[in-house]
């Protein structure tokens, strides 16, 4: 009885499974910009991404990703509220059912359709399994996605998802730019959180950028096509597949700008 998104196995009942979701550091949660602090020790984010290292896309089952190979530092990020390098291990999306949701962070209590996380680990440890049980091991870039025009940058990552509907599909997936997904502005909000599905370990530095990228409903029903399930498998659509906001328990959330 794995975990899910759905009514018997959703967010409401993975503490059964994983206590830690009752733990101090736990994620997505609601983001108040008047409450987070500006911090002028923050620096900038430095993104350094290697299209060449895109590897595959997958259906997890639970949302899709594009993996990277992650034994060189070859895509980084470096600055912003962290120390040293981490490297790029894979992106994700969580999406709703309908334009009105389908964020895991929320900005003032408002949710948007979609948002990208940018999973890297902290190369003072060898591995991204080693990196993830440590409080400082992992650092996930977000990026919500706002409906407006169609975004050109999404398009070769939806038209790859036809070939990986169902959970379990894979296919290659290269020569992709990361970096053609990130807003202007790098301006962020941060604070120390986890993962945002089981195990949920709590070894995220959270950086949450200000400004949105822009997705076509037309776009956002194309993430709706795959399916949590697989072949063969009574067909459930993938939508939904996000963690509500979760107490911030005292924490303080920190602005890179003013
Ligand atoms: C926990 C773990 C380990 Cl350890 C390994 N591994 O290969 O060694 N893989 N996974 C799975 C994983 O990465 N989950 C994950 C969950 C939520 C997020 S999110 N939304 O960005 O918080 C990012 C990733
Ligand atoms: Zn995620």
């Amino acid at each position: 009885h794995v975990w899910g998104y759905g009514t018997t196995n959703g967010p409401d009942k993975w503490v059964k499974d994983f206590p830690v979701a009752n733990g101090p550091r736990q994620s997505p949660i609601n983001i108040s910009p008047k409450q987070a602090q500006y911090d002028s020790s923050l620096r900038a984010l430095e993104l350094n991404y290697d299209p060449f290292n895109a590897k595959g896309i997958l259906n997890n089952g639970h949302s899709f990703q594009v993996d990277f190979v992650d034994d060189l530092d070859s895509s980084t990020l470096n600055g912003g509220p962290i120390s040293g390098t981490y490297r790029l291990r894979q992106f994700h999306f969580h999406w709703g059912a309908s334009d009105d949701r389908g964020s895991e962070h929320t900005v003032n209590g408002i949710n948007f359709p979609c948002e990208l996380h940018l999973v890297h680990w902290n190369t003072k440890y060898p591995s991204f399994g080693e990196a993830a049980s440590q409080p400082d091991g992992l650092a996930v870039v977000g990026v919500f996605l706002k409906i407006g025009a169609a975004n050109p940058r999404l398009q070769k990552v939806l038209d790859a998802l036809d070939v990986i509907k169902t959970k379990g599909k894979q296919t290659t997936f290269a020569n992709f730019d990361t970096k053609t997904l990130l807003p202007v502005s790098l301006d962020y909000w941060t604070y120390d959180g986890s993962l945002t599905t089981p195990p949920l370990l709590e070894s995220v530095t959270w950086i949450v950028l200000r400004e949105p990228i822009s997705v076509s409903s037309a776009q956002m029903a194309k993430f709706r096509s795959l399916l949590f399930t697989g072949e063969g498998e009574a067909p459930f659509c993938m939508e939904d597949n996000y963690r509500p906001p979760q107490p911030l328990k005292g924490r303080r959330v920190r602005a890179s700008f003013k």
